[in-house]
């Protein structure tokens, strides 16, 4: 595995004895992916996990009074997180290392990453006391006075709907948004939460010498100094100009006044951003030369971590369904994120979120196969690729993507019908979802390649049945990864990678293999072509016909 076990086995060496003398990485990573906390691994030039450690928000920082590591406030809409709690954390990793004998003398290199689109304002003067960090005392006794917002808002704050509709209005409608930005306003994007904060807190605003996203926030702590934003995490502010790599006047414009010195000038991701603080060498023991390579925001790391190349997409089976795609020429849309790609200056990626995922493949389940998975399986055994022209639609609760609710199922001569046999049912939940997922997928510029990967993860993943529908869909062979922790691997593995001029495929490709599980059934590229713009007219008739009246 290359994930944190589980909670409780943090701050352990994998091998007792030989760490000592290792030269090696750090990743980092300050999000909330599966569990609130700030986590670290080390990797030695092998690509080998050798250490692990975590701290705990809610757990092991109980005076911040936070759930799953926020506040959510009484409106439910506004979310935040204690910016000190965010330093307090690495404070108490950084000791729990220390103690443990971990030999900081040995890291080279170090990166890492955050949840995207939250923001921290620091407040004048800052910049002085990050430079002057003492390493008498704990970093969070330095900082404490130095926010101008204490909670600071983060990605499942969706209460800045008016600043989404202003920030639309200024470029000319969602989708100019979307093609200059890579993703239409989302609440939880920077931009509109500090378009927020300027207009209900303008005195916190002015009092602001810099913003930065969590991850540039964090990699400040390990400089001393500000970090710029990486044009990948950058990506998910509604801000930056994904084709050209500068801030959007027009946007900066629209969100807040004096936007521009206070983000300062975004860097490509692999950029060296500098040396680790002194606090750092003199306090644990970091070499001085340790080089600090831009942190990034989680997904992008993740992106990293599962070593996705060109052609490639990973598809997370989970409660909900995320695709992450690699993408050479993306073409931004009403759905879905287009970020710069943190591996590749020249490409991107992207990310779709599916909201009826696990959790509608049970009810299936429950309805059509006695709540038995092995049953479940048999159906789609049992029955034929393509379903005998059989296509059906299932969201329980609306979708993101798209935005449909509802179960509809048309026979093959696209006649609604009001039930399918239970395998049939099965089979056309599977091919339904899968289909909608390429559908989705090529409409932001994705193409299957000859060399495409599919990366599987997620509890659906460990179905053999489902992930051979899959392959089917895509035409391509399906690789299952434990990506229990795939954003601090990621840090670890671009920390290797930032600064040297090769592909990182190249620094990574002593990283362990994915496992072969499924290849495409002969046959399918056939079934599924005729299948695809089907099933995408009909998708087109059942939205049509859905579709929520306009506010
Ligand atoms: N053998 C299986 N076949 C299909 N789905 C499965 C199987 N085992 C577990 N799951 C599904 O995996 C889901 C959990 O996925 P997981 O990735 O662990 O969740 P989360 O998205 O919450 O992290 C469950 O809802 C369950 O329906
Ligand atoms: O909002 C998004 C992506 O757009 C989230 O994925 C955040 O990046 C943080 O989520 P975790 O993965 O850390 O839970």
């Amino acid at each position: 595995r290359d994930g944190l076990t589980d909670d409780r086995s943090a701050g352990l060496f994998r091998d007792m004895g030989e760490h000592v003398t290792r030269s090696c990485c750090l990743g980092w990573d300050f999000s909330t992916q599966r569990i609130p906390r700030v986590k670290v691994v080390a990797i030695d030039a092998e690509l080998n996990v050798f250490y692990e450690d975590s701290v705990h928000f809610d757990r092991d920082l109980p005076e911040f009074g936070t759930q799953g590591g926020v506040h959510v406030h009484k409106d439910r809409l506004t979310v935040t997180s204690p910016v000190l709690m965010w330093i307090q954390a690495l404070d108490i990793i950084l000791e729990k290392m220390k103690a443990s004998g971990f030999d900081f003398s040995q890291v080279f290199a170090l990166s890492g990453a955050g949840q995207q689109h939250g923001s921290i304002y620091w407040k004048t003067g800052a910049s002085l006391a990050l430079t002057a960090l003492s390493p008498d005392l704990p970093l969070h006794q330095q900082l404490k006075t130095c926010f101008s917002i204490s909670d600071c808002p983060v990605w499942m704050d969706s209460s800045t709907t008016a600043q989404c509709r202003q920030l639309e209005a200024a470029v000319g409608g969602a989708q100019s948004l979307s093609c200059l930005t890579g993703s239409r306003a989302y609440e939880r994007f920077t931009g509109n939460q500090i378009a927020k904060i300027y207009q209900q807190n303008p005195e916190a605003y002015s009092r602001t010498e810099r913003i930065s996203l969590v991850s540039s926030f964090a990699a400040s702590l390990f400089l001393g100094s500000y970090s710029p934003i990486d044009y990948s995490d950058g990506s998910g502010m509604n801000l930056l100009q994904i084709q050209d790599k500068v801030w959007s006047q027009t946007c900066l414009g629209a969100c807040a006044p004096h936007l521009e010195e206070k983000l300062g000038v975004p860097v490509p991701s692999c950029s060296v951003v500098g040396a680790i603080s002194s606090y750092y060498v003199q306090r644990y023991g970091f070499p001085p030369g340790c080089k600090v390579v831009a942190f990034t925001g989680d997904n992008p790391a993740s992106l990293a971590g599962m070593r996705l190349e060109e052609g490639d997409i990973a598809v997370s089976l989970g409660t909900s369904d995320t695709l992450f795609l690699w993408l050479q020429e993306p073409t931004p849309a009403l759905e879905g994120h287009i970020f710069c790609n943190p591996v590749d200056p020249q490409h991107y990626m992207a990310l779709l979120c599916f909201k009826n995922g696990s959790l509608m493949r049970e009810k299936i389940r429950n309805e059509c196969a006695s709540c038995s998975w092995s049953e479940f399986s048999k159906a789609l055994q049992s029955t034929e690729m393509g379903n005998g022209g059989n296509l059906g639609f299932y969201f329980d609760v609306m979708d993101i993507t798209p935005e449909i609710i509802g179960r509809h199922r048309f026979n093959a001569e696209n006649h609604e019908v009001p039930a399918f046999p239970r395998d049939v049912e099965i089979r056309a939940l599977i091919e339904g979802q899968f289909m909608a997922k390429r559908i989705h997928a090529e409409g932001l510029g994705y193409r299957v390649m000859p060399k495409t990967k599919i990366l599987a993860t997620g509890g659906a993943s460990h179905n053999r049945d489902i992930l051979q529908v899959l392959a089917d869909v895509f035409g391509a062979p399906v690789y299952v990864i434990d990506t229990a922790n795939s954003a601090c691997v990621g840090s670890a593995y671009r920390a290797f990678h930032g600064g040297k001029d090769v592909p990182f495929t190249e620094v990574v490709k002593l990283a362990p293999n994915p496992r072969l599980a499924a290849t495409p059934s002969p046959g399918a590229s056939q079934v599924y072509e005729a299948l695809l713009p089907r099933y995408a007219k009909l998708e087109q008739r059942v939205l049509f016909r859905t579709q929520r009246p306009l506010e």
